[in-house]
């Protein structure tokens, strides 16, 4: 098999770049030959991925974290070279990593995930499509605002903490916390909220909390979690629930499927598609039923 393989070095807080001679030899053992680039800036996956003509090539794999690969798929959605877009195999090498959570595979564990790919089983996944101003996206994990963006941002800056610098995140972010008016039109039907964040979910986790436990990566749905008005006494106490997904039992946390949604709040709100920051509220978000295929344990 001939792979274009995007590797981000600086993932995992420059970590990644470590494993690169390893995940090249375990590739050529399993009959897998890679064309290597390697990322050398944000966004630097997509234009890699868009330019390249893949026709020479039967998958696109994307070493590096939820980041690398949200870039990988955009890269992907926005080529022209083939009419039938290559499946994505996934090497997670980066901080979160949370999309491949759902098939069991944990960040680091590149030896799975290479094994999966070279025993060549694929599964057809939903992909969410969002479009902030003039732009176009497409994501596989999450994409959110409010809490969750603070969230997000501040983790960037403490990702030499690992997998935990969310939660640190979480506990600082909660010092100053927001509440916005915020209006979600799902499938035609208008809400408003006193709202902390929306989460639209298109795989289970955001980074390791277990954000939409019901999603389900193939049934043309998207995930919406709202926590809405509260206190930070509540979140505090609540806060264990979103490692088990309990907390979507709670009196100030909604859910919801959708088809289509938008998403307009009172003042523009940065979006985080998986667990990058890019774009603001107003925000039209839609599922696209199984448009990506993905190698699958
Ligand atoms: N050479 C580079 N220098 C700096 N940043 C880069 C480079 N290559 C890619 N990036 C950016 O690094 C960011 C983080 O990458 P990625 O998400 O893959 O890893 P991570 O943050 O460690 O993992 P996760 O998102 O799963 O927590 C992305 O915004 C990506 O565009």
């Amino acid at each position: 098999m001939k792979a274009l393989l995007i590797f981000n070095p600086k993932a995992a807080n420059g970590r990644a770049i470590k494993n690169l001679k390893k995940i090249q030899h375990l590739l050529l053992k399993k009959g897998i030959d890679p064309h290597i680039k390697l990322t050398e800036c944000r966004g630097h996956g997509i234009e890699l991925v868009e330019k390249e003509d893949l026709k020479n090539y039967d998958a696109v794999l994307s070493a590096g974290g939820d980041g690398t690969l949200f870039e990988t798929l955009n890269g992907l959605f926005r080529n022209k070279s083939v009419e039938k877009k290559p499946p994505i195999g996934i090497i997670p090498i980066g901080t979160g990593n949370a999309f491949v959570r759902d098939m069991n595979l944990k960040t680091g564990d590149f030896e799975s995930a290479i094994e999966i790919i070279s025993n060549g089983k694929k599964k057809q996944v939903d992909v969410g499509k969002f479009t902030t101003g003039k732009e176009t996206y497409y994501y596989l994990n999450i994409v959110g605002l409010g809490f969750v963006s603070d969230v997000n941002g501040l983790a960037h800056k403490l990702k030499i903490f690992g997998n935990i610098s969310y939660s640190v995140a979480v506990f600082i972010k909660l010092i100053p916390l927001h509440t916005y008016r915020v209006k979600l039109i799902i499938d035609g039907k208008e809400i408003e909220r006193e709202n902390i964040f929306v989460e639209v979910s298109n795989s289970r986790y955001t980074s390791n909390f277990l954000m939409a436990p019901d999603a389900k990566i193939d049934d043309g749905y998207l995930d919406i979690t709202l926590l809405n008005k509260t206190t930070r006494r509540r979140m505090i106490a609540a806060f264990p629930k979103i490692f088990t997904g309990e907390h979507i039992k709670l009196p100030e946390v909604e859910t919801f499927k959708a088809k289509k949604l938008e998403i307009i709040t009172e003042k523009n709100k940065i979006l985080t598609p998986d667990g990058e920051m890019i774009g603001t509220s107003p925000v039209k978000i839609e599922c696209l039923n199984k448009a990506c295929e993905v190698f699958w344990r």
